[in-house]
């Protein structure tokens, strides 16, 4: 029969429901504490009220999920080491927003090679969420698609909208029923505006479209997140992580009668999308907390097993520890940071003596 419908849909397949996949890797009791109090943990640095510097640490991309958990626990360790001072929350990212074309993470494709075989994608995300949940790392990811969220959210602590995506309404609206803090990426230009707009949206109540525990359609009415914040990424080849550019920032929050709590992306723009780069980020912000600046409340750094990235390649296995999107810092780099990061922080808290 003729159709003026699905002219452009190559096929169509039913998924196992949000409700399906959670009740057969559920999140333990012990597990949605753990979960509670990092999300309180985090809300408390964002209020003012933890002297703690928030770490989002981890790979750009998450494309082999046992060297994620080799990461994980080497990340475990070091944060266990640090804790005083530092929450490492670990960047476990299963979506990317591609600026055009692109492997978009391993939830879509997670046999890298275009078969997309979406339901093992969410099967293996979840299950290494909860690998790492269970091993007493919060875990942070990006929201992209705001159906795949009901899939994975009640395992996350904190949670990104990407540069490309904090302007649309759909993105606005689920960060205000996300249960966990969300930070906003400024836009890829480097401006704040639609970063500032998008945290009084997200703070708003909202009604929207959307898909229930048990697959069908329904009505989401939500109440806001308080804890909607930013997160400067850098933009159009330029940082905008100096001090020139959060004292801009914190007038333009202010006048939308927004409290400035400021995470650092230090690496995509801030880096000028080079990982030897993104120190330099971090030695800034530390500098401007050592001088009084305290709406600094964390930094984000990509960071993989192996320093730098790699192309994917028909019929190869890509290395499990070299990001296969952005260039990260190694690990060795990485656990050296965030040891200078929590002896610059002593210092700044005049706690160091006896070290
Ligand atoms: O964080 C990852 C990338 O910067 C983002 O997904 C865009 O990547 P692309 O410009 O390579 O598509
Ligand atoms: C895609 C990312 O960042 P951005 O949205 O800032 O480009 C990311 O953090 O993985």
């Amino acid at each position: 029969m003729i159709s003026s419908n699905n002219i452009n849909i190559a096929s169509r397949s039913v998924l196992s429901s949000p409700g399906a996949i959670r009740s057969e890797l559920p999140l333990s009791l012990d597990a949605v504490i753990k979960v509670m109090e990092a999300r309180q943990e985090i809300c408390d640095i964002l209020d003012g009220k933890s002297k703690k510097f928030m770490m989002i640490v981890g790979p750009c991309s998450i494309h082999d999920p046992e060297a994620a958990i080799e990461y994980a626990e080497r990340l475990k360790a070091l944060s266990e080491e640090v804790k005083d001072r530092i929450l490492i929350v670990m960047r476990v990212y299963f979506e990317k927003p591609r600026t055009t074309v692109g492997w978009k993470g391993l939830i879509y494709d997670p046999d890298l090679n275009k078969s997309y075989n979406i339901e093992k994608g969410i099967f293996i995300a979840r299950k290494l969420m909860l690998r790492i949940v269970d091993l007493g790392l919060p875990v942070a990811t990006e929201m992209l698609d705001p159906i795949i969220a009901q899939y994975i959210a009640d395992a996350v602590a904190w949670s990104a909208i990407g540069a490309r995506t904090t302007e649309a309404q759909t993105h606005r609206q689920l960060g205000s029923g996300l249960s966990m803090p969300v930070g906003f990426k400024n836009a890829t230009d480097g401006t704040f505006q639609t970063a500032i707009d998008a945290i009084s949206t997200a703070r708003s109540e909202h009604s929207f479209i959307g898909v229930l525990e048990d697959g069908h359609v329904g009505v989401f009415r939500t109440r806001g997140n308080p804890y909607a914040h930013i997160v400067l990424r850098g933009g159009s080849g330029q940082p905008n992580y100096g001090a020139e550019h959060i004292a801009f920032l914190k007038v333009a929050m202010r006048k939308a009668g927004i409290k400035p709590a400021i995470v650092v992306d230090c690496s995509h723009a801030n880096s000028n999308k080079n990982y030897k780069n993104q120190h330099i980020a971090l030695e800034d912000v530390l500098r401007q907390i050592a001088d009084g600046e305290d709406a600094l409340t964390g930094v984000m750094l990509e960071s993989n097993l192996l320093p730098g990235s790699q192309k994917i390649q028909a019929g190869c296995r890509p290395d499990p520890g070299i990001s296969i999107t952005d260039s990260c810092i190694g690990w060795d780099e990485t656990a050296e940071l965030i040891r200078r990061t929590h002896e610059a922080l002593g210092k700044i808290h005049g706690e160091n003596s006896g070290e």
